[in-house]
C-alpha cells in the first residue's frame, strides 16, 4: 500500500447497519476536509449487478465467477458521494429492498471481498489529504493501520426505528419487520468467515443509542483531532 502525506489521516467507522455510519462519516469528512467512501454501496452496488445479469445470488460460484466483471466507481467527495457500474448511475437502485435482502450474500462471497477490498484500499491510497471510510471490516482487514478506528453500536431498537424513520408514510409494523431484517442481515454479516463484521481490538467503540447525530459527530471529530495532535 502507498504511504498517505504526512497530514493526512485515514479514519475508519465500522459497526452494524443503522448505527450512524454514513451520516456520521459523512458529517466528519465534510468538516474536517477528508475524503469519504461508503464501502457498502460498493457492496450493494456488485449485488445490483448481479441481479440484473440473472446471476443467482445465492450460488457462491456462479457469483464468484462473474464478480470481476462490473466496473464500480465511487466518487469521494463527501457533499455529493456518487457510485457507478458500468458507468451507469447506481446511486438509487443499490438502495432497493430486493438489493438489502441479497446483499450479505454476495458479499461473504471470498472472491467479491478480495476485489472490493482491493479496490478500497487504492481509493484510501489515492486519496492525499486523508479519507473516512465506513463499512463493516475496514478497521480489521481493508485498513488495519488507520489512524483512527471507531466502532458504532446502538440498540436493534435504536436502529429500526432509526432506519423505519427513513421509510415515509409507512406503519409502525413496519419497525418490527425492518427489525428482524437488521438482526438477520447483522447475523449474516458477522458470521461469514471472510472478514466479518468485527470490532477492531484498538477501535474506540461509540454506543449511539442514547446521542444524537450531532453528539456522534462530535465525538469522532474530537477523536480525530487528538490522533492529529499526538502526531505532531
Ligand atoms: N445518533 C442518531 N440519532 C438519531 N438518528 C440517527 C443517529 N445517527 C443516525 N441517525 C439516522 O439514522 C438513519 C441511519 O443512519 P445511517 O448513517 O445511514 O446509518 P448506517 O450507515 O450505520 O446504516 C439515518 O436516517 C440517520 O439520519
Ligand atoms: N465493509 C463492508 C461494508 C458492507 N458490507 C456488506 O454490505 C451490506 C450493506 O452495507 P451498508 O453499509 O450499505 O448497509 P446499511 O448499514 O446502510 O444498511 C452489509 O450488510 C454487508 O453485507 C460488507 O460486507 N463489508
Amino acid at each position: 500500500m502507498e504511504t498517505a502525506a504526512p497530514s493526512a489521516v485515514i479514519v475508519a467507522i465500522d459497526g452494524p447497519s443503522g448505527t450512524g455510519k454514513s451520516s456520521t462519516s459523512k458529517a466528519v469528512a465534510a468538516k474536517l476536509g477528508l475524503r469519504y467512501l461508503d464501502t457498502g454501496a460498493q457492496y450493494r452496488a456488485i449485488t445490483w449487478w448481479m441481479i440484473t445479469n440473472g446471476i443467482d445470488t445465492d450460488d457462491a460460484d456462479a457469483v464468484a465467477l462473474a464478480a470481476g466483471k462490473p466496473a464500480i466507481v465511487s466518487g469521494t467527495d463527501p457533499a455529493g458521494p456518487t457510485i457507478t457500474v458500468d458507468g451507469v448511475d447506481a446511486s438509487g437502485p443499490i438502495r432497493t429492498r430486493e438489493v438489502t435482502s441479497k446483499v450479505s450474500a454476495v458479499s461473504a462471497v471470498p472472491e467479491v471481498r478480495a476485489l472490493i477490498t482491493d479496490l478500497q484500499r487504492s481509493i484510501a491510497a489515492a486519496a492525499e489529504g486523508g479519507i473516512v471510510v465506513e463499512g463493516r471490516d475496514i478497521g480489521t482487514t481493508v485498513l488495519p493501520d488507520a489512524d483512527l478506528k471507531v466502532f458504532l453500536t446502538a440498540s436493534p431498537e435504536a436502529r429500526a426505528a432509526r432506519r423505519s424513520g427513513e421509510l415515509r408514510g409507512k406503519e409502525a409494523a413496519d419497525v418490527a419487520a425492518t427489525k428482524e431484517a437488521l438482526i438477520k442481515r447483522d447475523a449474516a454479516d458477522s458470521g461469514r468467515k471472510t472478514s466479518p463484521l468485527a470490532k477492531a481490538a484498538d477501535a474506540v467503540e461509540v454506543d449511539t443509542t442514547e446521542l444524537t447525530l450531532e453528539q456522534v459527530i462530535e465525538c469522532v471529530v474530537t477523536l480525530v483531532e487528538e490522533k492529529r495532535a499526538g502526531r505532531k
